[in-house]
């Protein structure tokens, strides 16, 4: 069985409001995605890993960050699509894997996630098919319509999801495939496998493995990798 990684790196981060997409932005020495790239590239149990760009900056983003920083796993860059969920999809299309593999679906823009929820969710996807790395929510969320509170779910029962996201990659190609068909969008890889009923289990990730989206979380970023904690290298 080989892992592969795919790394969505072709959002225009319009959140963020910088003038350069933001998986290029500096944290400490290097851009935020060669920090993303080498918890892969150096990490002992991946075979080798895509990286997902928009399509007019793949010659920039092979020069700047995989050539730089000398990754010597990464067998192809992808380009993206308008979604998320497209560009997704290029990358497991692009992909060598075999049905029986393990794909790793990590956003570019989390730099600081601990090498061993890289190894939990390669077991668990492993065991169970397809996992997800999350935390509980720390604060109380309210569902809100027209600036009124419809409801307050049960705070015990809610995971933030995180990425990596870890699949058999028969598993998660087809699901891609059956929700492009289908015309359904998701904000994540996992929830296209649920909508299919078949198990999807949430295994414990690390609060310090955020993703960058607004330019608060850039000085979060700083400060994790700044302190005796961050874990990006
Ligand atoms: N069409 C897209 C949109 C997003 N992503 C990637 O998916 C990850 C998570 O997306 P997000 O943080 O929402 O990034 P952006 O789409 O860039 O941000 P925004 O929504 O603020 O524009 C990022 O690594 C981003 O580059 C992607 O590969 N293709
Ligand atoms: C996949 C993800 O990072 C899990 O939290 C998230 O859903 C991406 O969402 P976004 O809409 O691209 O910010």
């Amino acid at each position: 069985m080989k892992v592969y990684v795919l790394v969505p790196a072709a959002g225009l981060g319009r959140r963020m409001g910088a003038s350069l997409n933001k998986q290029y932005l500096t944290l400490a020495d290097r851009p935020i995605l060669a920090h993303t790239l080498a918890l892969f590239d150096g990490h002992p149990r991946v075979d080798g890993i895509y990286v997902i760009s928009p399509a007019d900056e793949v010659p920039f983003c092979r020069r700047e960050v995989v050539e730089r920083y000398g990754f010597v796993k990464v067998l192809g860059l992808v380009a993206g699509g308008a979604e998320r969920q497209d560009s997704v999809r290029n990358g497991l299309r692009a992909c060598a894997a075999e049905a029986e593999d393990i794909v790793l679906i990590h956003d570019g823009v989390r730099p600081l996630c601990p090498p061993v929820c890289i190894d939990t969710a390669i077991d668990t996807a492993s065991r169970v098919g397809a996992c997800v790395v999350g935390v509980p929510v720390k604060d109380t969320i309210k569902e809100v319509e027209g600036g009124m509170i419809q409801g307050t779910p049960q705070r015990q029962r809610l995971w933030q999801a995180q990425t990596p996201q870890a699949f058999r990659y028969g598993l998660i190609r087809d699901a891609h495939e059956r929700a492009l068909a289908e015309g359904w969008l998701g904000t994540d890889d996992a929830s296209l496998v649920e909508r299919l009923g078949l198990p999807v289990a949430m295994v414990t990730g690390d609060y310090r493995n955020i993703k960058i989206t607004t330019p608060e979380d850039l000085l979060l970023a700083r400060a994790f990798l700044a302190s005796s904690e961050g874990t990006a290298r």
